[in-house]
């Protein structure tokens, strides 16, 4: 049988699946594999919103779902099995991903988005190579990093060494225009309930499916072919002679539209070499992924270190975020919300871009799950529809704009920065701050865009991290367009709201306010807080202030708010997460201003120092911690 000698390279290995998927089982043993079946304890409770693609989430679920019976075994009865199968499917239509169902009610839901639609099915798939090492017998033990930060298994007597091979592969499925009657005659059949997408293709529910473009096990669960030819790569490695130049995918399909910026457009198409998963490309520059490569490198007959693919994406994932910031300037997903789905030339032909590039530029959009690729053309994604068009409610456009336009000089400064140790913003923005925001209209509203669009996010979040209904009135020191504003005037019917802010900005905040009663209680004082009285009030606000601002700076703000602030007022402080005091700071790069995130317990005594006892600390969302203080009786 074709496949059987590849099959057979594991025939004499303790191989486990790590999955209570019947058909999983089913299709693996009808390909005359011999494995133990150990159902994974792995929750499958990623946070979605943390993966750039579907796929990308699928992949990961199914690596823990390996290394979780990896590492149990491994504890239990301290020999590992040589190879552990985890796998994951999932439905994506659009960026949103549909599991298994919990009920009739979601799978009726899920069904529903399916309906009539084109939608993909990813199957990720994990192939952990194991390794037991006794840390304390003779000979050499070599500590090998894994292509990702992977939970070690806590040995009893030995270190449990993995090396992780990964792939998806992704099918297109398209189902007919379904009646409710259908739905629910399927959904009462019992069929659903434990399928990703609430159907079964292989069962009842290929009624539903009126076309599959690509592998039709993989939508039942396991991508056999492609799991065939990883293990023909990882265990047949193409010769030196045979290899192609090493191309690192870790942002799909970038390297093909770098590849195409010297020569005349056109080309595979981007999307494409996304689609074949990153185990197929990566792995070729991956050789280092192979066992073999593991054996040689335990018995020291390969010195080569493990392929450095976290660092490769890190060195690349500045392409991805220049892709975003080119589309949004573009507005390319403003067009596509009016008139999409667009094929590429359509798309060209609307921007008055060249065509072979944009088609590149449209399918690294697709691959990094802005835009879904379908029959049609292309379209925006559930993530680019809320985000990424200019006029939506939760736009981030202006904040990519600022990003694309500021932030980018910035940190192409960096290197001065950290030899110089001056707040390279003044180098770039530094125009910003000679000149003055009011003789540089457009760069004002640019920031004010940004800083709109971001408090957006977690405007709510900081409204309503603490009980503010005591105060009757606030002061939004740095308030900029007022959007923290209108929340506390929408959450605090009595609160009047005062907005101060440098003369060039609140000169220009109007243009970012929508009408409502609340905005009677709102209202805009010019001034300068390092400089000017401060509004009367009974609370006062910081939110994404005091972290741009250096310790002299900041404690001058604080002294002067202290002293405006009556025994009994509040002060609340919205800032950007920090790890704990003393680790090591938040890997976001800050943008080089002289601030610096600053854990809880630091804006805590921060307060203290300036006289606010019953110093209160909560979250506000993924981003921000919120902090309020009490002015105590001097
Ligand atoms: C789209 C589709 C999915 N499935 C099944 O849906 C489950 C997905 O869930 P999972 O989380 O990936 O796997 P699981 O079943 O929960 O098992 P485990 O690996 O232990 O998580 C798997 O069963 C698949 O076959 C079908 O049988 N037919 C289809 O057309």
């Amino acid at each position: 049988m074709v496949l059987c000698p590849v099959i057979g390279k594991l025939q004499h290995k303790r191989v486990v699946l790590a999955s209570a998927s019947p058909r999983r089982q089913e299709i693996l043993s009808n390909a005359g594999l011999r494995f133990e079946v150990v159902p994974s304890r792995f929750k499958e409770k990623l946070h979605k919103a943390s993966f750039a693609t579907p796929y990308a989430y699928a992949v990961e679920t199914a690596k823990q779902k390996a290394l979780e019976v990896a590492g149990r075994m491994h504890q239990k009865d301290l020999r590992a099995p040589d190879v552990v199968i985890g796998a994951d499917t999932i439905v994506a239509v659009g960026a949103m991903i549909l599991e298994k169902p919990v009920d009739k009610q979601d799978a009726y839901r899920m069904l529903s988005r399916l309906n009539g639609k084109e939608h993909s099915v990813f199957t990720g798939v994990a192939i952990v190579h194991c390794c037991s090492k006794d840390i304390s017998g003779p000979g050499r033990t070599l500590r090998l990093t894994l292509s990702s930060w992977a939970p070690r298994a806590h040995p009893t007597d030995g270190r449990l060494d993995t090396e992780v091979s990964e792939f998806y592969e992704e099918t297109t499925v398209k189902f007919s225009e379904l009646s409710e009657e259908l739905l629910w005659e399927y959904i009462n059949s019992g069929e659903p309930m434990d399928k990703a997408g609430g159907y079964g293709i292989q069962a009842l529910g290929g009624m539903l499916v009126e076309y599959v473009h690509g592998d039709f096990l993989n939508v039942v669960g396991f991508p056999l072919n492609h799991f065939c030819k990883e293990l023909a790569r990882l265990y047949y490695p193409p010769r030196p002679e045979d290899l192609r130049r090493v191309r690192h995918d870790s942002i799909p399909a970038v390297d093909t539209f770098e590849n195409l910026s010297d020569s005349e457009a056109g080309g595979s198409d981007p999307g494409q070499s996304a689609k074949g998963g990153r185990g197929g490309e990566q792995a070729d520059g991956d050789r280092s992924q192979a066992p073999r490569a593991l054996d040689a490198a335990l018995n020291g007959a390969d010195s080569r270190p493990p392929f450095p693919t976290g660092l490769l994406e890190l060195m690349d994932g500045f392409k991805a975020s220049k892709v975003l910031f080119t589309a949004c300037k573009l507005r390319l997903f403003d067009v596509l919300k009016d008139q999409g789905p667009l094929q590429a030339a359509d798309v060209a032909r609307k921007l008055s871009t060249c065509a072979g590039r944009t088609e590149q530029l449209l399918g690294v959009c697709a691959a990094l799950g802005l835009l879904e690729k379908t029959r049609r053309g292309y379209g925006n994604t559930e993530v680019a529809t809320l985000h990424l068009v200019s006029d939506g409610e939760h736009s981030l456009q202006g904040l990519a704009e600022y990003n694309d336009a500021h932030v980018w000089g910035v940190f192409t400064r960096l290197g001065l920065a950290v030899r110089e140790g001056a707040d390279q913003t003044r180098g770039v923005l530094g125009a910003m701050e000679e000149e003055r925001l009011s003789q540089n209209r457009e760069l004002t509203l640019q920031f004010m865009r940004a800083k709109h669009s971001l408090s957006k996010l977690t405007a709510h979040h900081v409204a309503t991290a603490f009980d503010l209904s005591r105060f009757a009135s606030a002061c939004d020191l740095g308030g900029c367009t007022g959007i923290l504003a209108r929340e506390l005037a929408q959450e605090y019917p009595r609160l009047q709201v005062t907005v101060f802010d440098l003369p060039e900005v609140t000169e220009l905040s109007g243009g970012f306010q929508r009408g409502g009663r609340q905005t009677e209680r709102i209202r805009f004082v010019p001034g300068d807080f390092f400089k000017d009285s401060l509004p009367e009030a009974d609370l006062y606000v910081l939110s994404r202030i005091l972290q741009d601002w250096p310790d002299d700076k900041l404690h001058k703000l604080l002294s002067r708010i202290s002293s405006s602030c009556r025994p009994g007022g509040g002060l609340l402080v919205a800032e950007a997460v920090a790890e704990e005091e003393g680790a090591s700071r938040s890997p976001r790069l800050r943008t080089l201003s002289a601030g610096q995130p600053r854990s809880p317990d630091e804006h805590r005594r921060l307060l203290q120092r300036h006289g606010f006892r019953d110093v209160r600390v909560a979250r506000a969302g993924d981003l921000l911690c919120v902090v309020l203080g009490t002015r105590a009786a001097p």
